[in-house]
């Protein structure tokens, strides 16, 4: 693994995403992911995942500079349709995965974070869904988790306006469980993952199978729609003047077209 390192101690795996300097998860970064969770999978002596980020952010996002080698709607949507089913993958695996916070989680960061049973946070970090910002939306599903967290009217605050909350606002908000000061975040969080691993797998991978039945055929018929979109919006002239503002680090001008 290059993009990514992991550990097992205590039952615990914790997986680092190491891809400095956003920790944006490239297509690679994606692959090794699924493959790491394949390892995890088949290793019995492995309870709980952590993830968490290396350096300053747990991820900002889709890696917006790769974005600029693909080409057609087709190729979006079928990226998109790949961040849907790991992070799907994630949400129905057989052993809890918890996100820890730090810095950001923007974008594909966010989505990646909400594919997790759940989130612990810095105060002071920051989350978010900034695409429209790049004149894009969502793809890995956070146009249908967000609202599941958050309730309909602020995730549209938040995707209208690509302001990120705050780790304590999130804490308020739902999307994350427990905000804390972020020296202190990741001992908390290794903390609550080992009082996980003492409970039984079996009773853990029933309680994940359960607690998926919240989701409703809504939920992946918005998902599928959401890969579709993504796809239409990256060939618009707003989609890539947004993307060329990022990287040219100016403002976008969106025309409608
Ligand atoms: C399906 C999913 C879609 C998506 O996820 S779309 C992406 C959504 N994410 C975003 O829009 C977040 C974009 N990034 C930011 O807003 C900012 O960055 C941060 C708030 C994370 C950090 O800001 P600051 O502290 O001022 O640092 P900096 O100079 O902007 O970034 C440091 C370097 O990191 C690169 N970078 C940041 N985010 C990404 C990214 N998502 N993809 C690729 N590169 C990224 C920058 O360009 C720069 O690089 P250099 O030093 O070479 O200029």
């Amino acid at each position: 693994m290059e993009l990514l390192k992991w550990s097992n101690q205590d039952m615990v795996a914790t997986i680092t995403i190491e891809r400095p300097p956003a920790n944006a998860l490239s297509s690679s970064l994606l692959k090794e992911l699924s493959a790491v969770l394949d390892e995890i999978e088949a290793n019995d002596e492995i309870r709980v995942v952590l993830l968490h980020g290396e350096g300053r952010f747990f991820s900002a996002g889709a890696d917006i500079k790769e974005f600029t080698t693909i080409e057609t709607g087709e190729d979006f949507s079928k990226l998109s349709i790949y961040g849907q089913v790991l992070f799907e993958r994630m949400e129905t695996f057989s052993k809890p995965i918890i996100a820890a916070i730090h810095g950001a989680a923007l974008g594909g960061g966010l989505e990646l974070a909400m594919g997790c049973h759940f989130r612990l946070v810095a105060e002071n970090a920051k989350l978010g869904l900034p695409e429209l910002q790049l004149g894009l939306i969502p793809g890995f599903a956070g146009t249908q988790r967000l609202p599941r967290l958050v309730g309909t009217a602020k995730a549209a605050e938040m995707l209208f306006t690509s302001d990120p909350v705050t780790g304590l606002e999130a804490v308020q908000l739902g999307l994350a469980n427990h905000a804390y000061p972020e020296s202190e975040l990741l001992e908390n969080a290794y903390k609550m993952a080992k009082k996980i691993a003492k409970k039984s797998p079996i009773s853990l991978k029933a309680t994940i199978d359960l607690l998926n039945y919240s989701k409703s055929e809504k939920y992946y018929e918005g998902v599928k729609k959401e890969a579709e979109l993504f796809g239409n919006v990256f060939v618009s002239e707003d989609g890539k003047e947004g993307i060329s503002a990022f990287i040219e680090k100016r403002e976008p001008k969106f025309r409608g077209k």
